[in-house]
């Protein structure tokens, strides 16, 4: 089954007391950040930390992502190559652009032939923060077959085009859309850039909704206090689960009438509302809030 990421939990990968914990936190996938959370001064050691991290701690079934510096700074390339040899389930490209991927991608292709990993193992996720990395976020996705996933960095896009940064978060609604867009077109997952306000736990939902609202499937976090928040945005309500489960049952219904079209509380169902009612039933199931059989759990 392909790997949820409803939440992907960043930490500086220089404190050795968060690396300890990450894998009890209850997020998807953690990031382990060796860019912005990272001074200058610290970019060796941190580098050095988290490759005993991931060579010594078990993360269990949390996915391990790094976030590498950019590949054209004289720590990005040190950090793939080390990195990489203890074989991340993925790499967090920041700044992210074609040229980079396929740079990323051609070395990942020499460490895991060195190393005897299988090819292609090592994923990407590609951070998209540019307007240049915006504009071209499809290309992005197909520099590589390892990208399965892009995740949205407001901070620095914003800074980019020179707006401010909002609560309400207007200002990233072309972004939100084009990056859920994109993803959708070639599958992969789309992750929201994190809400940086780590006590405002009302504005944390809200965001999350209107990401969830624009087809973003994920959203990245910055305290562990923001996961379960997250997680409950990102599943169907149970008012959403019972009516995906009646409009499937009344399909039934309407088959064996020979009927492709049929009307359930007055309003037109057809098949678009019957698939979006079928991948509701699936999520339900997939996150254990339903039984394989569709009943209420
Ligand atoms: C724009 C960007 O680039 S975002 C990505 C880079 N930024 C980051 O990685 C920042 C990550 N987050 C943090 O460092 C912190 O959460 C801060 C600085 C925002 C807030 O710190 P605090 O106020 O100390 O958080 P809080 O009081 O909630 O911490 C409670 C516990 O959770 C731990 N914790 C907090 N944040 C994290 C985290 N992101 N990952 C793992 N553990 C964490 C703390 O270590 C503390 O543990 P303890 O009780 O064992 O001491
Ligand atoms: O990945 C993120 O969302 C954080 C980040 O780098 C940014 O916003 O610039
Ligand atoms: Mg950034």
């Amino acid at each position: 089954m392909e790997k949820l990421r409803r939440s992907m939990l960043f930490m500086p990968g220089n404190n050795p007391g968060m690396l300890q914990d990450a894998a009890i936190l209850g997020a998807d996938s953690i990031i382990l950040d060796l860019e912005d959370a990272v001074s200058l001064t610290e970019k060796d050691s941190a580098r050095i930390l988290v490759r005993e991290a991931i060579k010594t701690i078990d993360y269990s079934e949390v996915e391990v992502v790094v976030r590498v510096n950019p590949l054209d700074t004289e720590f990005g390339p040190h950090d793939v190559d080390m990195i990489a040899r203890v074989k991340p389930d993925t790499l967090l490209i920041p700044k992210a652009n074609e040229e980079q991927i396929k740079l990323v991608d051609k070395m990942l292709d020499q460490i895991e032939s060195e190393e005897g990993y299988l090819a292609g193992s090592i994923k990407l996720i590609a951070l998209i923060e540019t307007a240049v990395g915006l504009e071209t976020v499809y290309n992005v996705i197909q520099a590589s077959t390892r990208v399965v996933g892009v995740l949205l960095g407001g901070e620095d896009l914003t800074a980019d085009l020179g707006i401010a940064r909002t609560r309400e978060g207007e200002e990233i609604f072309y972004a939100r859309n084009k990056v859920a867009t994109a993803c959708r077109a070639l599958k992969v997952d789309s992750i929201d850039t994190p809400f940086t306000d780590t006590d405002d736990y009302e504005g944390l939902a809200e965001d999350t909704a209107k990401a969830k609202s624009l087809g973003m499937t994920g959203k990245s976090a910055i305290n562990p206090r923001q996961i379960e928040i997250i997680h409950s945005v990102f599943a169907p309500s149970e008012a959403e689960l019972n009516h995906a489960l009646r409009v499937l049952d009344a399909m039934e219904e309407a088959e064996k009438e020979g009927k492709g079209v049929f009307a359930l509380d007055g309003k037109m169902i057809d098949a678009p509302v019957i698939n979006r009612a079928t991948s509701t039933v699936d999520q339900g199931i997939r996150l254990g809030l339903i039984s394989g059989e569709g009943g209420a759990r």
